[in-house]
């Protein structure tokens, strides 16, 4: 069997003296949509954070397409083929549409045509280039923090909770280009999710995160099964 696209082997992240990620392990084959579930603080945003180089793990290793990556900095991650997409859909809001693909295209050292290929994924956003990012909708900001993603040109994308707070008819179109981006597209995905439902619809197998550890790891048809449904209740 070929290495997965990502291997995270004992990975241990504190702030300071807070140890809040212990020992994880986790593996995205190439292609794969990995789900990271679990309560509100149980660590999933710190686990993306210590994936991309934002922090830094107290112990572990994080490779990347067979390289380890535990000490490359953040921008070299982006530029390998890590795309990240952080919580809380966060744009330049004085900067337009256009500029912030811009910006993120350049500091990225993005590919000729790149901007237009992610504003093909989102043709939702192609009315609005010349509005700054601040005076778009949630869901519109969600889609531009996945376009700048994309401009990246990534072989894999991290997302961190893409439907958090956001109208639910943009829900399913948030859904859709997920799906899309895994199956037609064929990039490896990492998602922070908290709906089982979009996990069951979404992703081939995920790990359920409790107190810092990996408390499970399956198949969408796991889900059903009563602990889980335990190590999710909010
Ligand atoms: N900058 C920080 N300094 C100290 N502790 C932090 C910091 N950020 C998060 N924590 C703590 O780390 C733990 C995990 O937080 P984290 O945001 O990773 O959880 P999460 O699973 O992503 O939660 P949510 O679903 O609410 O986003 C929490 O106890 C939180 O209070």
């Amino acid at each position: 069997m070929s290495d997965p696209m990502l291997k995270v082997t004992s990975l241990d992240v504190a702030y300071g003296r807070a140890q809040v990620i212990f020992g994880v392990n986790l593996e995205v084959p190439a292609g794969a949509l990995v789900c990271v579930m679990g309560r509100n603080g149980v660590g999933k945003t710190t686990l993306l954070n210590a994936l991309m180089g934002v922090l830094h793990p107290s112990a572990g290793k994080i490779e990347f397409q067979g390289e380890n990556i535990t000490k490359v900095p953040t921008y070299d991650r982006v530029r390998r083929g890590m795309g990240y997409c952080p919580q809380g859909h966060e744009t330049f809001p004085q900067l337009t549409v256009y500029e912030n693909l811009q910006v993120t295209w350049e500091a990225a050292k993005g590919k000729k045509g790149a901007i237009d290929e992610a504003l093909d994924v989102f043709p939702r956003l192609k009315p609005f280039l010349k509005r700054r990012a601040g005076f778009l909708s949630g869901g519109q900001q969600q889609m531009l923090a996945m376009a700048r993603a994309m401009v990246t040109g990534p072989k894999m994308l991290i997302l961190d909770e893409p439907t958090e707070g956001i109208q639910p008819s943009i829900v399913a179109e948030i859904e859709e280009v997920i799906e899309r981006l895994h199956k037609e597209v064929g990039l490896a995905i990492l998602l922070v999710e908290q709906y089982v439902d979009t996990a069951i619809k979404l992703a081939d197998s995920f790990i359920v995160l409790d107190a810092g550890l990996v408390a499970h790891v399956g198949t969408a048809a796991d889900l059903h099964d009563a602990d889980l449904v335990r190590l999710l209740a909010v």
